[in-house]
């Protein structure tokens, strides 16, 4: 995978002004008053790198430092403003936040999600008890046929991890989805994520647990204010990044 010199720029309609809402557009619309301004903000500047095949590369950097949008970008949820991404393979984000059907059963969730990322119903009721023994949602009775609302946010991101983990990613990304979930989990996670690392694809892990990416990656991308700031060896950025935090 390369990413060129990409920069992405978010535009918030209607900024500082707090009338966003749909009564207020319409109300310009009548009036024919001119928008609201937009506020860019310029969350990524022109960030350089390559990944290979096999590799783990953790994402670190401080609050705000980019590190969730060059994920999103790399996803292709978000369009960058110049320079351009090429990945060989389809890339899957796995964040906290990927959409679940709230109302809709865990089972019907699994079903669904393996459905989205490809998998033939054949391979889905193959792979089913797997995932739901893997999220350990019925550890405590039967909850994965209750509607997701009904879950802890920890659950919901278990089952989350464990949908996207049961299938072999070209470009597997995950934003923070190792802090959720308790230490036996965190623990089971690291080993798919491991797992995963040797069947063949690449990981990118966004994460504010330095020992999870000391862990899980051996080479690691640091971003400041929408920078790269570094680029090496795990043990080397990391350690160069706790003593910046420290000084700060
Ligand atoms: N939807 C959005 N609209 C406008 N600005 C945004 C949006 N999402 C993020 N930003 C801005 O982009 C910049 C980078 O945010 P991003 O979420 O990528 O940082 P991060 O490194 O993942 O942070 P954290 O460690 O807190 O998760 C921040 O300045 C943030 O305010």
């Amino acid at each position: 995978m390369i990413v060129d010199d990409v920069h992405i720029i978010y535009k918030v309609y209607g900024g500082g002004s707090g009338k966003g809402s749909a009564t207020s557009a319409l109300s310009r619309i009548v009036r024919r008053k001119a928008s609201p301004a937009i506020t860019e903000v310029h969350a990524v500047k022109g960030i350089t790198f390559t990944a290979y095949k096999g590799e783990a590369i953790g994402l670190i950097g401080s609050n705000g430092s980019g590190k969730s949008t060059t994920l999103s970008a790399i996803a292709g949820l978000l369009p960058t403003a110049s320079g351009a991404i090429y990945t060989d393979g389809q890339p899957s984000l796995l964040g906290v936040n990927a959409a679940m059907m709230n109302d809709l059963s865990g089972e019907r969730n699994v079903v669904l999600g393996c459905l989205a990322m490809g998998m033939t119903h054949a391979e889905v009721r193959e792979r089913y008890q797997e995932i739901v023994d893997f999220s350990g949602i019925n550890e405590k009775g039967d909850f994965i046929s209750l509607p997701m609302r009904t879950y802890s946010s920890g659950m919901a991101a278990r089952l989350r991890f464990s949908i996207a983990a049961a299938k072999t990613h070209d470009v597997l990304l995950i934003d923070e989805a190792l802090s959720t979930g308790d230490a036996s989990f965190q623990r089971r996670s690291e080993a798919r994520i491991k797992e995963l690392r040797r069947e063949a694809g690449t990981v990118f892990l966004v994460s504010h647990n330095n020992a999870a990416i000391r862990d899980t990656c051996d080479r690691t991308i640091w971003l400041e204010h929408g920078v790269l700031r570094a680029d090496g060896p795990t043990e080397e950025i990391v350690k160069d990044y706790e003593h910046w935090m420290k000084k700060r």
